[in-house]
């Protein structure tokens, strides 16, 4: 009852005052108007059929209407793991940002409920299935196929950006295809409005500071690894990632992990199949930022501290994010021959059926969360998740090594690195000691060195010798916050505030056997 009451209180979302079921009337809260109405519906209203997809705080079932027979794919979230992850923000963002767009590329929102379990998301749905079945089932796309889908992204993409939005999750994954084949951009989680955006959000639901690290590791641009605020330029960045990935089969800095992809993205190490047209290979370079060359500057390679070799980066100079904005990359020559008025009215290219799903009896349970399973790694955020369970897999242990990584982009501990180091892992412990426990800013580099440093001076205190060897560094966690280093010469006792033990023995041992 709590749970549902800060729910309520959270979301802001009250009985509809006009409007009837599944209608696109105007319904008023306290704070703002949806024209998708919260419906005092019941997933016992719906007869539930296969599952669409899995996002990272979601499932997508496609649910038929039991009175009316509509379609609809019903995005559920468990509220519990909703708050435990801290994704309110984000539900809220996306449930209030899609309310208020309106485009064929774009998935409509029809109305919204909850139970005491579950939030409710009915969207339109997408019977075609994700654009990246489509790439991955026939191995690439053609030029044609790929110029018509990006040319409807691209529209749809203008639209957002028209909005003051930044989607901040552009991928194959998100681009989802109609039953006719036409392109809908899907998942608006991650959105950021600009200052200047006109769509209405609740007080507190812009959700982080602007330079927070969200998205798909193999579609982030290098200015956001280095913690620079979100721009228009980031999705042009993971639109020509998308391009890419649509005519080879694979994202372009892809790699063994994140951690390495991390390291492709910052050298910009693209290199392009030769059966890429020239003006497929000069579209992607634009919205790769290659915009030296255009300056007459073959590139910019800078050395700074900490951060290696990496390319100067302005997603300003990106095509489409220029004076001109979207005109310039409309005219490219990849785009020869696409009727841009008309895009929405041209037939698709043919594609395959969507794999049949094993159907799941839902019905076996009263809550039908209590069927799936929340998680997977396909997107995240800047928190780590779960930080009470001990993560296994070693895709884990990277994954939670370059999460941090990204916390960690703050110049403020650089003096304390040498050239060439990455900060790993960093937390401000508290460091146990027998008589009083101290604060201490802990840092695991990837040389890698531990390290403390004082936060109130400013200065570097003891290292603690690394070594490869278990039998001569080994962590041992008691629970989610405490821990123990330890070493031949000393043991030493630390508690987590963030209850990050767990992420802590990973990420050491992660380097131990790296
Ligand atoms: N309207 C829809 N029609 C059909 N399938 C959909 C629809 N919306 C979502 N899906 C499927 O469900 C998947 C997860 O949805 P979505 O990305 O919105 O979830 P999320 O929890 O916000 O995920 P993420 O981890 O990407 O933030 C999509 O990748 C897609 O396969």
């Amino acid at each position: 009852m709590e749970m549902e009451r800060d729910f309520e209180t959270k979301l802001q979302l009250q009985q509809p005052e006009l409007g009837g079921v599944g209608s696109k009337a105007v319904q008023r809260t306290n704070s703002i108007t949806f024209r998708a109405p919260q419906e005092q519906f019941t997933v016992n209203d719906f007869e539930l059929g296969k599952l669409l997809g899995t996002g990272s705080y979601s499932k997508v079932i496609r649910a038929k209407k039991k009175d009316t027979g509509n379609i609809y794919a019903l995005k559920i979230m468990d509220k519990k793991f909703i708050a435990k992850e801290n994704k309110v923000s984000y539900v809220k963002m996306e449930r209030i940002v899609l309310d208020q767009l309106d485009h064929p590329g774009i998935i409509s929102l029809c109305f919204t409920f909850q139970d005491a379990y579950s939030l409710y998301m009915a969207l339109e749905c997408c019977e075609g299935g994700e654009l990246f079945d489509q790439i991955t089932r026939r191995g690439r796309l053609t030029e044609k196929e790929a110029c018509f889908y990006a040319a409807e992204v691209i529209d749809a993409l203008e639209y957002i950006h028209s909005m003051g939005l930044i989607h901040r999750d552009i991928k194959p994954e998100n681009l989802l295809l109609t039953s006719d084949g036409h392109i809908k951009i899907a998942d608006f989680g991650s959105v950021k409005p600009t200052r200047e955006s006109q769509i209405t959000v609740l007080p507190n639901s812009a959700n982080e500071k602007a330079c927070t690290f969200v998205g798909t590791a193999a579609y982030i641009p290098p200015e956001v690894l280095n913690s620079s605020p979100a721009t228009f330029g980031n999705d042009l960045w993971a639109l020509g990632c998308t391009i890419y990935q649509m005519l080879s089969g694979s994202s372009p800095f892809k790699d063994a992990s994140e951690w390495l992809i991390f390291q492709r993205i910052i050298a910009r190490n693209l290199k392009f199949p030769e059966y890429f047209s020239h003006e497929a290979r000069d579209l992607i370079d634009k919205l790769l930022d290659e915009y030296g060359l255009e300056c007459g500057m073959a590139f910019v390679l800078r050395l700074e501290h900490g951060k290696g070799i990496g390319w100067d980066t302005d997603p300003s100079k990106r095509l489409g994010a220029g004076p001109d904005g979207y005109a310039s990359m409309k005219k490219h020559s990849f785009f020869k021959g696409i009727d841009w008025k008309n895009i929405w009215k041209t037939p698709p290219p043919p594609r395959l059926a969507p794999v049949q799903d094993v159907s799941v009896d839902y019905n076996t349970h009263d809550n039908p969360w209590s069927l799936m399973h929340v998680g997977g790694d396909a997107t995240y955020h800047h928190d780590i998740p779960d930080a009470n369970a001990c993560p296994a897999s070693s895709s884990e242990v990277l994954s939670i090594s370059s999460l941090a990584s990204i916390d960690s982009f703050d110049s403020r501990w650089q003096e304390f690195l040498e050239s060439g180091e990455a900060i790993v892992m960093i937390s401000k412990l508290k460091k146990i000691q027998k008589f009083s426990n101290k604060k201490v800013q802990f840092i695991l580099t990837d040389k890698p060195r531990l390290l403390f440093v004082d936060p109130s001076k400013m200065t570097a205190k003891t290292s603690i010798i690394w070594s490869d060897k278990p039998s001569e560094l080994n962590v041992q966690v008691a629970n989610s916050s405490h821990f123990k280093i330890c070493t031949p010469r000393k043991v030493i006792s630390f508690e987590d505030p963030k209850d990050r033990a767990w992420q802590w023995k990973t990420a050491i041992e992660g380097l131990q056997h790296r």
